[in-house]
């Protein structure tokens, strides 16, 4: 698998990878890219040709929402709960890694903008700061860990202890995302954004159990921070082993015994066998998602696979949603279809990229006053009000749309 001169299995690993492993490539791009290009370029990236994301946007359009008239709107609230959390509203952050690259402050920014807002915040086990760091930025706020399962045990389970020991009350492990989609421009553009700030891993490269493979390997990370950030991503991240049920199971029984039970999720469900498989195997929740459309190309919407997934299980797991969702009536759609509750994912991230902790700020805030007149027109006054009877759908067959873009 780590044998770049092999150019079949190179081919095989992720294509960016493939570039990295190739010292002439990236010496001729050392540094040549500022930090904040990488940010822009990898955030917007998708999947091969972009038609996941492409079909995560159609679907959007698709749905229409249907407003009440001569309701008594004044009242409203858009509060709702998640995992015994009372939060502001049912959109919350997705975990997106390596905040680094979009801004020096990164996660700390995000996770206390979280706080402030009283909204749901999901870190990435891909983190560029430390849990510990990140559980302080985010004071009292609801927060949740995003897992990227590594193969070495021991450090999943020293991560999902710091985890919970910093606060971090629920797990989300993601099923969809332990290889690296093909990502045309990614390619084209020799863009690898882990090259940058030392894989901008700081999560990993502070685990204790992360430090003793370093010190096994012989690498000390302050001589040879790419070469340690590298090991992290590669074995720990895109380390290309499948993750499967049984593993899974493993992972979901250490969350249980470390947290006395908190809730076990799994992100990146699109397909309804999946999702009763969950049920039958006694997760807590779901988040419907295909990851922005960033793994598999020609992907169903998430949103036509969230329809699907209520219809076959709504009533029996608490189900999330993310993938496409762009503004306050996206996301009402989504909850209309029968998500509990909603992540965005590139919205918060490019408000970070262009503007740091006031972007993010910006963004959420903007979002949520959109999520609120929606209400207030639409003839919503409560969350648990927004139901099927809420929209309507056009056929699927209905043509592209000309707002498609590459992000
Ligand atoms: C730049 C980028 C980085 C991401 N990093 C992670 C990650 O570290 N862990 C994870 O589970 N999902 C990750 N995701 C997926 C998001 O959690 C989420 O599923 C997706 O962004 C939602 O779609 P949206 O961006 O259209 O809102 C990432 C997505 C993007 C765009
Ligand atoms: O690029 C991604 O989609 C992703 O999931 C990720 C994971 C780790 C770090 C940065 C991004």
């Amino acid at each position: 698998m780590s044998d770049p001169n092999n150019p079949n299995i190179a081919i095989r690993t992720t294509p960016q990878w493939a570039l990295y492993q190739r010292e002439s490539f990236w010496n001729t791009n050392d540094g040549k890219y500022p930090i904040f290009n990488t940010g822009k370029y990898y955030s917007s990236c998708n999947a091969g040709l972009s038609w996941t994301h492409l079909s995560n946007r159609q679907a959007f359009y698709r749905h229409r929402i249907v407003p009440r008239m001569l309701v008594d709107t004044n009242q409203r609230d858009t509060a709702t709960e998640i995992f015994g959390h009372r939060v502001s509203a049912p959109i919350g952050f997705a975990p997106i890694g390596i905040n680094r690259i979009y801004h020096p402050t990164g996660e700390l920014s995000v996770a206390k903008v979280a706080q402030e807002l009283n909204l749901a915040y999901c870190l990435s086990s891909a983190g560029s700061y430390s849990i510990e760091d990140v559980g302080k930025a985010n004071g009292s706020g609801p927060r949740f860990f995003q897992l990227y399962q590594s193969p070495d045990d021991e450090l999943c389970i020293s991560m999902l202890q710091r985890a919970f020991d910093n606060g971090f009350d629920a797990c989300m492990l993601t099923t969809d995302t332990w290889s690296l989609g093909w990502r045309h421009n990614d390619v084209f553009t020799g863009n690898y954004a882990f090259y940058h700030d030392h894989g901008a891993g700081d999560l990993g490269l502070q685990d204790p159990v992360f430090q003793k493979r370093l010190k096994e390997a012989g690498i000390d990370p302050k001589k040879n921070p790419k070469e340690a950030g590298q090991k992290w991503i590669d074995e720990n991240i895109w380390h290309g082993r499948a993750i499967t049920w049984e593993k899974m199971k493993w992972t979901m029984a250490q969350w249980k015994r470390i947290s006395g039970g908190r809730p076990f999720c799994l992100k990146g469900i699109q397909n309804v066998e999946d999702a009763k498989k969950a049920v039958e195997l006694g997760v807590d929740g779901i988040v419907v998602s295909n990851h922005a459309g960033r793994q598999v190309d020609g992907g169903i919407s998430s949103l036509d696979a969230l329809e699907k997934i209520v219809d076959a299980v709504g009533d029996k797991i608490y189900i999330m949603f993310d993938s496409g969702v762009r503004s306050a009536a996206d996301a009402f759609k989504a909850l209309a279809i029968g998500a509990k509750f909603v992540f965005i994912g590139r919205l918060w991230v490019w408000g970070l990229s262009i503007a740091g902790e006031h972007g993010v700020r910006h963004v959420l805030k903007s979002l949520l006053a959109e999520f609120d007149i929606l209400m207030e027109v639409g003839g919503f006054v409560k969350i648990d009000e927004i139901n099927r009877s809420c929209i309507d759908s056009l056929p699927n067959s209905s043509n592209l749309i000309a707002e498609h873009s590459a992000i």
